[in-house]
């Protein structure tokens, strides 16, 4: 049987001089996932390791079975990644190009690619974007098409780095709706700590560990206390 867990093994990973995991090991088998930490905690940073678009120097990342960062093609079947920035993601210069890119080179034909990204642009209330130049979208539209992109592709998992950064209230609403309605394992990269207070787990992470994890109403509660504590004070050694 094919293994339904993300699996961070005895990972290190620097960047130069930059230590940013020493020896992290993290087992993912619940189906939402929250990661939460200050700006510079290393969340990002695992992201692109379950991802596979970076390789642990030590340790190992399994996803699903498959070692993300060895094996590409196998990769881009199981993880779909929801960058920060849709600029990094975006290539096309239309809507239905670039929602139809995926699905093509998964071997959908002609019909289907251009059914299925109707389908995903009617479901977002968005049917007049597919000749839409994506340059003319506003930054919160590109990201909603990069979410649109990764939807469509179906991989087992879906990694969310920051996904709702810039978008309005009811898309945000909206996608929490689908989110909550997808069977496929989510990892949810946020500061909106309301937008993960329902997932079955929640990871705090600070200086590329582990700083608390279980219950997400627990671990949420106290981040908040921290951060009120943080943020109060006037010593900005610790920022
Ligand atoms: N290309 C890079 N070169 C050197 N250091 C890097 C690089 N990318 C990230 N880092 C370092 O890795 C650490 C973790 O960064 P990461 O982007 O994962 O943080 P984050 O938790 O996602 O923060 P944020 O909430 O601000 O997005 C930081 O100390 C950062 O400086």
């Amino acid at each position: 049987m094919t293994s339904s867990e993300i699996l961070l093994d005895g990972v290190s990973l620097s960047h130069g001089t930059n230590r940013v995991f020493d020896g992290l090991s993290l087992r993912l088998p619940e189906r939402r996932v929250a990661l939460i930490g200050r700006n510079g905690a290393g969340k990002t940073q695992a992201a692109r390791l379950i991802a596979g678009l970076l390789a642990p120097d030590s340790g190992r990342v399994t996803v699903h079975g498959v070692e993300v960062a060895r094996d590409r093609r196998a990769a881009l079947a199981t993880v779909g990644i929801l960058f920060q920035n849709p600029d990094h993601q975006i290539i096309f210069p239309t809507v239905e190009e670039e929602l139809a890119f995926g699905l093509r080179n998964q071997g959908h034909d002609a019909a289907s690619t251009a059914q299925q990204v109707a389908d995903m642009l009617a479901r977002f209330g968005r049917a007049g974007w597919a000749t839409q130049a994506v340059h003319e979208l506003s930054q919160g539209q590109r990201h909603l098409v990069c979410l649109m992109a990764v939807l469509l592709m179906r991989p087992r998992v879906i990694v969310l780095d920051e996904p709702f950064a810039g978008l309005d209230m009811a898309t945000v609403l909206r996608l929490t709706r689908y989110l909550e309605a997808v069977e496929q394992q989510v990892i949810h990269i946020t500061h909106d700590l309301d937008a993960v207070a329902g997932y079955d787990r929640a990871i705090w992470m600070q200086g590329g560990a582990v700083q608390a994890d279980g219950a997400p109403g627990t671990v949420i509660d106290g981040y908040r206390t921290a951060m009120r504590d943080l943020g109060g004070s006037d010593a900005f050694t610790d920022l």
